[in-house]
């Protein structure tokens, strides 16, 4: 996708995040990395600017040290920790950051999402971890996830005392992933609560199964076609 498609797809891709409930007036961010081909670096969200009053244009270009390239909007508060992201992990074409609720309360807690659901072991093949705290504004949070998501096989990490930071190979697969931990952070979240309530214990699945579960929807699951079922 070149560099003015991907503008338009990373406009699009923000209005998911309100639409799924995923973030809260201006909170949250994506970025994309762009082609070395086309311009090279990432686009990302301009700081503070409304859901609804993004546009493709307005999205800011900046090299993978953080520096602003193309525009005169300031970039979002989480430029230098994408950019640290993508200098670290060639494999990772999308970034998503949400503080959506239920996963962020599992983050207030400093509490991994335990692994109990097959919609969980097939998506994040296992629990979600839980980073450590990092200030906002520089480059630590990307390094605590890429420290934490290195080699694991969770697309998500939740963060302490922050929220959630999400990777995929695309903008898309990585909304995917934010989108997806949510839900598997509210149902957790229920089947712990109504536990509680009925004094009954949720187990978590066995790691042989979430191995099966997630190499099943990692190679059989969907379509072969990547123009199908995004
Ligand atoms: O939590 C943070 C900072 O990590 C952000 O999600 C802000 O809430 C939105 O910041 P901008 O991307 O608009 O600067």
């Amino acid at each position: 996708m070149n560099h003015a498609a991907l503008r338009t797809e990373l406009h699009r891709l923000h209005l998911e995040l309100p639409k799924n409930g995923l973030v809260t007036w201006t909170s949250g961010n994506i970025s994309a990395r762009v082609p070395d081909g086309d311009t090279g670096g990432m686009l990302i969200k301009p700081s503070g600017v409304t859901f609804e009053d993004l546009t493709p244009e307005g999205m800011v270009l900046t090299d993978l040290e953080a520096r602003v390239l193309d525009s005169d909007l300031s970039p979002s508060s989480d430029t230098a920790t994408h950019a640290y992201i993508y200098r670290h992990m060639p494999q990772v074409g999308g970034i998503v950051h949400t503080h959506s609720p239920y996963a962020t309360a599992w983050a207030a807690n400093a509490r991994d999402i335990p692994c109990i659901l097959t919609a969980q072991a097939d998506e994040f093949g296992g629990p979600v971890p839980c980073g450590g705290f990092a200030l906002i504004g520089g480059e630590e949070i990307g390094a605590e996830v890429v420290r934490v998501l290195t080699n694991h096989r969770s697309p998500a990490i939740i963060l302490k005392s922050h929220g959630v930071f999400t990777i995929g190979p695309t903008p898309a697969k990585a909304l995917k992933a934010a989108v997806m931990v949510e839900d598997v952070a509210r149902t957790v979240f229920l089947a712990y609560q109504l536990a509680a309530a009925t004094g009954g214990s949720v187990a978590t699945l066995d790691p042989a199964d979430i191995d099966k579960l997630y190499d099943r929807y990692t190679n059989v699951y969907g379509q072969r076609t990547s123009e199908v079922g995004k």
